[in-house]
């Protein structure tokens, strides 16, 4: 009797061999924006070292973050609940989505959760430096597919972007197979995600193939949004991952995850010297549009396909 089993050896081989690319920031800029456009199509997934941002500013964060999530229960729901800023606990969005984590959502511009001012400071010396790493490389990304260097960073520097810093906390836990955060794209441009060194982070390869990104907490992991794609026609992919739960019995997993969004009244359409000869294949919505169409379906949808044009 053929017994099936969900373990395809085929697969494991091929997620063994693969590694997600690494871009040294620190090199020739004109080579470094090709490799990030050359990931961003590939994968829509990359790790950046030497990316600039201080050690001490990172370490800051997260000693505030782990110091907040060992909090007892109480405090932490004082904050309010992550609808949609403040604090949650395995659920995840109002559509039904659960995960093995806690979690606190912050909104960079409005730092009125009520924490302790050593908390915000770390907040925002942190947040400061990763948006301007965002900047960066999206200003690399624009000269890579050739459009003016600030066609895409602007939109995180503008007075109202709605830009986002995601604090998820993933507990030990025992079953092994168990999800920490479902599988999903992010919504915003581009997400800046750095986490200690226990894993969970996998990114979807396609075909059920998911490819597990090494903990590197020297790292930051840089995921292509659905914004991007959008405003690449399509050219770069907003990659699919997930995160498993933590079943290293005597440490928790922390992530910081930056995603960088526009205002909500911001236009969202391609470029037109990306179009080239093509047409448009997502019509323009805002990014108000785009969010409220998100939070109102569930995490795993592929929710940009609302906006294709048939
Ligand atoms: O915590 C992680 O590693 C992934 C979390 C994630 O994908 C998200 O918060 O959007
Ligand atoms: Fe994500």
């Amino acid at each position: 009797m053929v017994v099936s089993t969900d373990i395809n050896p085929i697969r494991i081989e091929k997620i063994q061999e693969l590694k997600v690319p690494v871009i040294d920031l620190s090199e020739k800029k004109s080579n470094v924006a090709k490799l990030i456009v050359k990931a961003c199509e590939e994968y829509g997934f990359f790790k950046v070292i030497n990316h600039g941002v201080p050690h001490h500013i990172i370490k800051k964060m997260e000693d505030e973050g782990f110091e907040f999530f060992h909090k007892p229960l109480p405090d932490k729901i004082r904050v309010g609940s992550a609808n949609p800023f403040g604090y949650g606990s395995k659920n995840i969005g109002l559509s039904g989505d659960e995960g093995e984590l806690e979690y606190l959502i912050l909104h960079t511009n409005q730092h009125s959760i009520a924490n302790s001012s050593k908390f915000r400071n770390a907040v925002s010396s942190y947040v400061e430096c990763v948006r301007e790493l965002a900047c960066k490389i999206l200003e690399l990304i624009a000269q890579g597919v050739g459009v003016p260097p600030t066609s895409f960073s602007r939109l995180l520097t503008s007075f109202d972007s709605d830009s986002l810093l995601r604090l998820n906390h993933y507990p030990p836990v025992t079953h092994t197979a168990a999800i920490g955060f479902g599988e999903h794209s992010d919504p915003q441009i581009l997400t800046l995600l750095r986490s200690n060194g226990v894993p969970g982070l996998q990114i979807s390869l396609g075909n059920d193939t998911w490819l597990p990104v090494d903990p590197d907490p020297l790292a930051f992991c840089v995921n292509i949004g659905d914004l991007l794609q959008a405003m690449t026609n399509g050219r770069f992919v907003s990659v699919r991952h997930r995160a498993m739960a933590n079943t290293l019995q005597d440490r928790s997993r922390l992530s910081l995850v930056f995603f960088g969004g526009p205002s909500p009244e911001a236009i969202i359409t391609c470029p037109p010297q990306l179009l080239k000869q093509n047409q448009p294949r997502y019509r323009a919505f805002t990014w108000a549009e785009y969010k409220s169409h998100t939070y109102a379906h569930r995490l795993g949808e592929t929710r940009l396909d609302h906006f294709k044009i048939a």
